[in-house]
């Protein structure tokens, strides 16, 4: 018998299991379990082929099995195997019908393992045995050297396969974890009974689509997407609709100001990591990335405090919050929408209030004090638009006249009727439009000029001196603001009504650190608990978790969970308060020696603003101790789509990436910047609105390489590598300083890679790292490159043809790559249609919970077998 490959596993239970796993759990907990694929004849891998083997007699209904090498029960089938397995126990291994349903014309799933086909061979045994002997699983990974030679002992054992890279299998401690869908499965279980052994065959083939963490981060990706763009449609946001290039839509490509102050800020910050001398090349090992991240430091950063919710029994003052009385929403809108035309900048007017009330927030938290003209130029920055001055203010004075909300009058006057003294939180806008209403109490318009501009100590004391009032639980702040307003009023101790408004974003929000004593839906509302506090109960008291609790930066960003780390940086999923947008925050710790990584990334964003294809920063300094960049949320990338589509991507969705990547490395490069790491890893795609764009984020390693003169960096020799050895340029594996040629080398690399699932070069062994990089390089310059070549479809010859041909100082020809890939498309009749394989669903593509269609091998059997009960 020839071991293809086998599994150990330990299924043990995890939070989430559904019933489904949980049968599993029960049965097969802590039980180590041996999966063997076997090959047939003809050295295919027939995936059904799946046994079990274990150490306890399968007593599972209607298996049947064989005892490996057993001499103890005659009445069953042992299966010889040579050379014989020196193990004291027997050892099952258990077959059952269904396998052999897999096989129409074979009957009996003895005929499987018959003696003389199937037999251990010497190493094969040896590692079954070693694995099995082993406490802890192990995984088994064929050992290549990349050369002629056999591996030695003492070798460097670093395979290529990591426990992430075995389907399903992810690894925590010393223990393995084997993860299942964690999704219901209502519909395989209602359709059918499955036995334990059939949930092995489908677990594995869950394993199979799914596995890995990141799977769950594209199922919930597009299942969020799913979601949202219903409601984004009804929002009247646009989903923007991608464009390849600025080439083909006929704008010219930003080109490279070397006295652009992005540039010149870049320019004077240390490049990070070049030229490390050998030996500080970091290897792809995504094991000792674990370790690294299991010693960073844990990030302490102060969280929003929960607040008490206050009972307002003997409330005398009503504090209103102008933005209840006054529309000024409108009016921004109006402004907006006037100075960006969406029609000729594809934002709708919701996407550019959003822009303005963030950098609103921004600057407030800056102790700035509001100042449109100011807040509408960052917004214009971040269209990457530029529009005078003279323009915004003459929009300003046209369009941004507050009015008064139709209602506000009316609630003003029957608060004063129910004998409650009304009182305008300050706001300059609102100053001209609540003036006229009458009874108001306007004298707090004088503390809007501190800074910080709303101080609640300042209300209660002017409270306290005009309306002879003691505690601030005698004044109610009525606000639609929830986390500018009613969150500071609360946690300074005042009572708080949050008017959710129809359209308000943040209302959609539900973040647990605050607690608005009443949630009301309209301002009539107001008006019934004033008469009777008590009719409205108040809302529970947020739960917060506090082993993992949010936190907030600048005011703005409530951080909610974990995305990602790095090697030099936690990743956060975070949302913008006051408009509900999704960011993602990027934090490094400060630390007394080690030179920080974040200014120079936010330098280069900033040097790439405007680029299609880059993420957008939103903003970037430095909070609680940490570097932060806060960015456009992205989806998941490349490594994980890849998986999710099992393991390989078509031809097709290739294309149209490649045709992306090139787009923007082009735009990237006319910057005057070379990325050095191109790795699926650092492409992702976007979220929401861009769901169908590429996005190239992660730009640490990025470099300029043009100096001040506009002049193109000098050649040099006996660099150390950069970047990613997988998909390096063969000339980085040779310590030639990188420059354009390599990134759109490692380009057509990672197309390779994406479309085989794998590279010649992947799990070689060496004696040492740097040899294993001399031997990778060597690989791409010799026969398994011209191979892999071989292999591939045709324009990917002419595509490295140039690629190799150009000088160190050359400027790809951008134009010609991508038509390779769009002749590509034309001779498979494709068209450019943004249907990546991921959307659908099918032999490759998604299978989302209510999608999922099991595949007819398993079902078809289990199904027959069902029938004849
Ligand atoms: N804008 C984003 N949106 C969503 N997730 C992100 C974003 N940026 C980063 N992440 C997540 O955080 C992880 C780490 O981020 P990133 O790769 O930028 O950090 P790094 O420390 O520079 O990592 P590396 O070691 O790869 O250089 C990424 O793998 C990704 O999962």
């Amino acid at each position: 018998m020839m071991i293809h490959s086998f599994i150990v596993a330990r299924l043990l239970p995890r939070l989430a299991w559904t019933p489904y796993g949980q049968r599993a759990a029960t049965s097969l907990l802590t039980k180590p379990f041996l999966a063997l694929h076997l090959k047939d004849e003809t050295g295919i891998l027939r995936a059904p082929n799946l046994f079990v083997v274990t150490h306890e007699k399968p007593n599972w209904p209607g298996s049947e099995y064989f005892v490996l090498d057993g001499k103890t029960d005659d009445s069953l089938r042992s299966l010889t195997v040579v050379p014989p397995l020196p193990f004291k126990v027997p050892l099952y291994l258990s077959v059952t019908p269904h396998i052999c349903a897999t096989f129409p014309d074979v009957e009996d799933s003895s005929h499987l393992l018959n003696d003389k086909t199937y037999q251990l061979d010497d190493i094969s045994a040896s590692r079954f045995l070693a694995a099995l002997k082993d406490a802890g699983p192990s995984i088994y990974a064929p050992r290549v050297t990349g050369s002629d030679e056999e591996a030695g002992p003492d070798w460097d054992t670093w395979s290529g396969y990591t426990p992430r890279e075995v389907p399903g299998i992810i690894e925590f401690g010393h223990q393995v974890v084997l993860f299942f869908e964690s999704l219901p499965f209502d519909s395989l279980t209602s359709s059918f009974e499955v036995s334990l052994f059939d949930e092995i065959l489908l677990i594995r083939q869950l394993v199979l689509d799914y596995s890995y963490e990141g799977i769950w981060r594209v199922i919930s990706y597009i299942d969020d997407l799913r979601r949202q763009m219903a409601s984004i449609a009804a929002s009247g946001r646009i989903f923007r609709s991608p464009s390849l290039s600025s080439g083909q839509d006929g704008c010219s490509y930003p080109s490279f100001d070397p006295l652009h102050p992005s540039a010149v800020a870049l320019q004077s910050l240390p490049v990070i990591h070049d030229g490390d001398p050998p030996g500080e090349v970091e290897p792809e090992d995504e094991l000792a990335d674990d370790l690294r991240d299991e010693e960073m430091p844990v990030l302490e950063m102060h969280m929003a405090a929960k607040t008490p919710a206050v009972l307002a029994e003997d409330i005398r003052i009503i504090a209103l919050d102008s933005n209840v009385l006054i529309d000024r929403d409108g009016p921004l809108k109006e402004v907006l929408t006037s100075l960006f035309p969406p029609s000729r900048f594809q934002h709708s007017a919701e996407e550019l209030l959003d822009r303005y009330v963030e950098y609103e927030t921004l600057r407030a938290s800056d102790g700035q004090l509001e100042s449109p003209l100011a807040v509408v130029r960052d917004v214009a920055r971040y269209l990457s638009i530029d529009v005078e001055d003279a323009i915004i203010n003459g929009a300003l004075q046209h369009h941004s006249r507050p009015r008064l909300l139709t209602d506000a009058v009316e609630v003003v006057k029957a608060i004063i009727e129910q004998g409650h003294v009304p009182i305008a939180i300050p706001s300059t806008a609102a100053r001209a439009a609540v003036a006229p209403i009458e009874g108001l109490s306007l004298e707090l318009f004088d503390i809007a000029a501190r800074n910080p501009p709303l101080s609640w100590d300042a209300i209660l004391s002017f409270c306290k001196d005009s309306h002879q009032i003691s505690r601030p639980t005698q004044i109610l702040v009525v606000s639609s603001d929830l986390y500018r307003i009613c969150e500071s009023a609360s946690q300074a101790g005042f009572p708080t009504a949050f008017l959710k408004v129809k359209g308000s974003r943040s209302g959609h929000l539900s973040i647990p650190t605050i607690a608005p004593t009443y949630t009301l839906t309209q301002v009539a509302d107001l008006l019934q608990i004033l008469h009777d506090p008590q009719c409205a109960p108040p809302p529970p008291e947020p739960v917060v978790d506090r082993a993992n609790p949010p936190f907030r930066v600048r005011d703005a960003y409530q951080c909610t969970r974990l995305l990602g780390t790095g090697s030099f940086a936690y990743v956060w999923n975070a949302v913008q308060v006051h408009t509900a947008a999704s960011v993602a925050v990027k934090f490094e710790l400060i630390h007394p020696t080690d030179p920080p990584t974040i200014p120079y990334e936010s330098a280069v964003y900033a040097q790439l603003y405007g680029v299609q294809g880059i993420p957008r920063v939103h903003w970037s300094g430095q909070d609680m101790n940490a570097n932060v960049l806060v960015m456009d949320k992205l989806g998941p990338n490349l490594e994980q789509m890849r998986l999710f589509c099992r393991g390989r991507l078509g031809l097709k969705t290739i294309l149209m990436l490649g045709e992306q990547m090139l787009a923007t490395i082009e735009q990237v490069h006319a910057k005057g910047i070379i990325v050095r790491d191109i790795k699926p890893e650092n492409f992702a795609l976007g979220f929401v609105e861009d769901y169908r764009r590429l996005f190239l984020f992660d730009l640490g390693l990025a470099k300029l390489y043009l100096d001040r003169t506009g002049a193109h960096i000098p050649f040099r020799e006996g660099r150390a590598g950069i970047g990613t050895p997988r998909y390096a340029s063969h000339n980085v594996h040779f310590g030639l300083e990188p420059s354009r040629r390599d990134d759109v080398e490692a380009i057509g690399i990672l197309l390779l890679f994406l479309l085989h699932g794998r590279l010649p070069w992947q799990g070689i062994c060496a004696p040492d790292i740097l040899s294993k990089l001399r031997r990778i390089g060597e690989m791409k310059r010799g026969k398994p490159f011209a191979d892999l070549l071989s292999q591939s479809p045709a324009f990917f010859t002419p595509f490295f043809e140039h690629c190799r041909a150009l000088e160190f100082a050359d400027k790809p020809d951008y134009a010609y790559l991508r038509r390779l890939l769009h002749d590509e498309m034309d001779q498979n009749g494709w068209e450019y249609d943004w249907q990546y394989d991921w959307w659908q669903a099918g032999e490759r593509g998604t299978l989302l919970p209510e999608e999922y269609k099991l595949d007819k091998r398993w079902v078809e059997p289990v199904r027959r077998v069902l029938d004849t009960l």
